[in-house]
């Protein structure tokens, strides 16, 4: 009783936001942002979505070297903490070589990569360990939201996918790919619920993918998109990231964690900003751009936050 009182008092004085609370959240600020769908046109769908995709987006990832160093056993620093730095910049850099010398297999590794990185993010907190076959459900589960939007906006996507690698793609790969991965999807969540290695709420499971499927069908790709990436992806793993950092979430933590990410939020949202002004007369290219860019920073990203995982686990 004593605790459930502290806890509560706790709960106030740091405005503690738990789990069940933040997805109440992310629920409405869908449906609003859906809202915004409906009355705005695509033109200032796409500047809201770079809003959001530069800020929270790319906030989502500007701490990945401090989770790096913590999660390094080795003792911490200058020369680690350079070594680090210098291996990130190197990655960075070599993601985007790889993007100009082969695009059509940047692209296929960068969206595998995304999906499993989307997939663990949604199933972590509900899987009891990590096997091979959780890792099969969060590639499959991540894939079939890709796919899911892909096909919702097949024009649109392969539009921009021919911008990246040079040539069109058929629509029907759209069409394959959902159908593979989400027949993958039930296949193993059933296994892992069967097994009891996985908590979740079937009902509640379907519920968000008919969320997800009228939110792709009404917004456009980028707005679709972001919706997906900022509210349902990077939300969730900013909250997890500064959990792992501070072992509360309040302002203290939230502003901390604001403060360490800044020169790395700056760098790559400049880095970024300059692209699109370069590109600023052909939107199709500028997002080419934009998803190639996005992309070579999620490389290290995905790792990183792997890397994360097993170290909580
Ligand atoms: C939406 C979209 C694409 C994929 C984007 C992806 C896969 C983004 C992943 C971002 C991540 C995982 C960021 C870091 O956390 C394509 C294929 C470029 C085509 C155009 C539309």
């Amino acid at each position: 009783m004593f605790n459930k009182i502290v806890k509560i008092l706790n709960k106030i004085k740091n405005k503690h936001i738990d789990f069940p609370n933040l997805e109440s959240i992310i629920i409405v600020g869908t449906f609003f942002s859906l809202w915004l769908a409906v009355i705005f046109e695509d033109v200032i769908e796409h500047v809201m979505a770079y809003v959001f995709i530069l800020s929270f987006g790319i906030l989502h990832g500007a701490n990945d070297l401090t989770l790096l160093q913590r999660t390094e056993i080795k003792k911490k620093s200058t020369r680690n903490y350079m070594k680090i730095l210098l291996y990130y910049v190197l990655f960075v850099f070599g993601s985007v070589l790889i993007f100009y010398l082969v695009p059509s297999l940047a692209l296929v590794v960068f969206v595998l990569f995304s999906g499993y990185h989307f997939g663990e993010q949604h199933f972590i907190s509900k899987t009891i360990s990590a096997s091979f076959k959780t890792n099969v459900l969060y590639f499959a589960y991540g894939t079939f939201i890709l796919f899911l939007l892909f096909n919702s906006n097949n024009l649109a996507t392969s539009e921009i996918i021919k911008n990246i690698i040079g040539y069109s793609i058929p629509i029907s790969v759209f069409k394959v790919g959902l159908l593979l991965s989400g027949v993958i999807s039930v296949a193993f969540s059933l296994i892992l619920v069967l097994k009891n290695e996985l908590k979740i709420n079937p009902i509640k499971e379907l519920f968000f993918l008919g969320i997800f499927f009228v939110v792709f069908k009404t917004a456009s790709l980028l707005w679709g998109f972001a919706i997906y990436f900022i509210l349902w992806h990077s939300i969730p793993s900013l909250y997890d990231q500064i959990f792992f950092l501070h072992g509360q979430i309040n302002k203290r933590s939230f502003r901390s964690f604001v403060v360490t990410s800044f020169p790395y939020w700056l760098i790559s949202v400049a880095g970024l900003l300059f692209l699109l002004f370069l590109f600023r007369d052909n939107l199709e290219k500028s997002l080419a751009f934009f998803f190639s860019f996005l992309a070579a920073i999620t490389f290290p990203h995905v790792l990183v936050i792997k890397r994360l995982n097993q170290n909580q686990n």
